[in-house]
């Protein structure tokens, strides 16, 4: 299986929950887009996928769905991610007759059921041959950690749709615990904080965009940005000065669940890793590490020293490419 991965019609795909992306031995990332697709339900027809997808989310015309294939990092509508996965295939394809082979970094925490629906969308959208790898070690090899050692790595991935923290060693997970709670959420309480306190409606876009610009763990120095609403009273659109006060308030007690999570997994370390971990600290990826000061609000609450890794969004395909790339790592690819 392994030497299917070192010919030149082997990719691997970071298949996540918002964002897919697509690595080819030797030339690197060749695809860095939404996962999103639409379709024309007038003509009953595919319409667009990708970043161009994503952007019409919210401002479809009647007869155009978009949808979101995943959901918390697992396949939300089979039949959707096939048709994904077929354009995701179209897209890279170097022939009509083009079948290549596949391997999919994935949630730890997937079932079988989910894992067999990945593996079955991808071969539906026109794959050879599909193999699976967890995306603790594709984080973890994304930084060029040395996992094949007897040394405990640890890593909080917190990315869309799932937060997972691992501890990996030789080449195997230790321990692994996860919350199907990250970037959405953050941005759904977002929108759900203001419903409830304000009486305005917001787009996910915008709450998106105010968690990225006024969300800030560390810095409590209040920060306003405009953003257009629908007032919930009277029914009109009207502009809304949004607050930082107001993105830390909805958005913390979320952040609390993670560290949570972080907390227990630390409190249930085996002992003889402990030296490991807390020389080395834990290393933090996903787009979500990049929310403005949550690695110092980690490392104050667990008193750990936390890094953020260097291309949080780009690490767990880097990492899946170096697997594919690398014999020592042979081992971490399954079905
Ligand atoms: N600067 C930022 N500040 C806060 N959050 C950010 C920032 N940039 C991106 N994000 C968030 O990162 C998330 C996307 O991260 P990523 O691409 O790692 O997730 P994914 O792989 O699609 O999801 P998952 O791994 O959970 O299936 C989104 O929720 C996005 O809002």
């Amino acid at each position: 299986m392994f030497s299917l991965l070192r010919s030149s019609n082997a990719f691997a795909i970071d298949l996540g929950t918002n964002n897919t992306l697509v690595y080819q031995p030797s030339r690197g990332i060749i695809l860095d887009e939404p996962t999103s697709i639409s379709f024309d339900t007038k003509r009953s027809s595919f319409f667009d996928s990708g970043a161009s997808s994503r952007r019409m989310w919210g401002k479809n015309p009647q007869h155009i769905e978009v949808m979101h294939p995943l959901s918390k990092g697992a396949i939300a509508n089979l039949t959707v991610a096939k048709a994904y996965i077929k354009e995701v295939i179209a897209r890279i394809a170097q022939s009509r007759f083009f079948k290549p082979t596949i391997l999919v970094s994935v949630p730890s925490d997937l079932n079988s059921m989910e894992r067999g629906a990945v593996v079955e969308a991808c071969k539906d959208g026109g794959a050879r041959e599909v193999m699976l790898i967890k995306d603790p070690f594709s984080a973890a090899l994304g930084s060029m950690q040395e996992i094949e050692l007897p040394k405990g790595v640890l890593v909080l991935d917190i990315g869309a749709g799932v937060s997972d923290i691992s501890l990996l060693s030789c080449n195997g997970i230790v321990m692994s615990k996860s919350l199907r709670v990250a970037g959405n959420d953050l941005d759904e309480a977002i929108i759900e904080y203001f419903k409830a306190n304000k009486r305005i409606l917001i787009s996910h876009n915008d709450a998106e965009h105010l968690k990225k610009e006024l969300g800030n763990l560390i810095n409590r120095e209040e920060v306003t940005m405009q953003i257009n609403v629908k007032n919930l009273v009277s029914r009109l659109p009207e502009r809304f000065v949004a607050s930082s006060h107001d993105v830390h308030q909805a958005i913390m007690p979320l952040v609390d669940k993670m560290v949570s999570l972080t907390h227990r997994m630390l409190s249930e370390l085996p002992p003889a890793f402990a030296q490991d971990i807390y020389d080395q600290g834990i290393l933090l990826t996903g787009g979500s590490s990049m929310l403005l000061g949550l690695d110092c609000y980690l490392s104050a609450k667990l008193e750990i020293a936390v890094n953020v890794v260097d291309n949080p969004l780009q690490n767990i395909i880097l990492g899946a490419g170096r697997a594919m790339e690398d014999v020592r790592y042979s081992s971490l690819l399954g079905a």
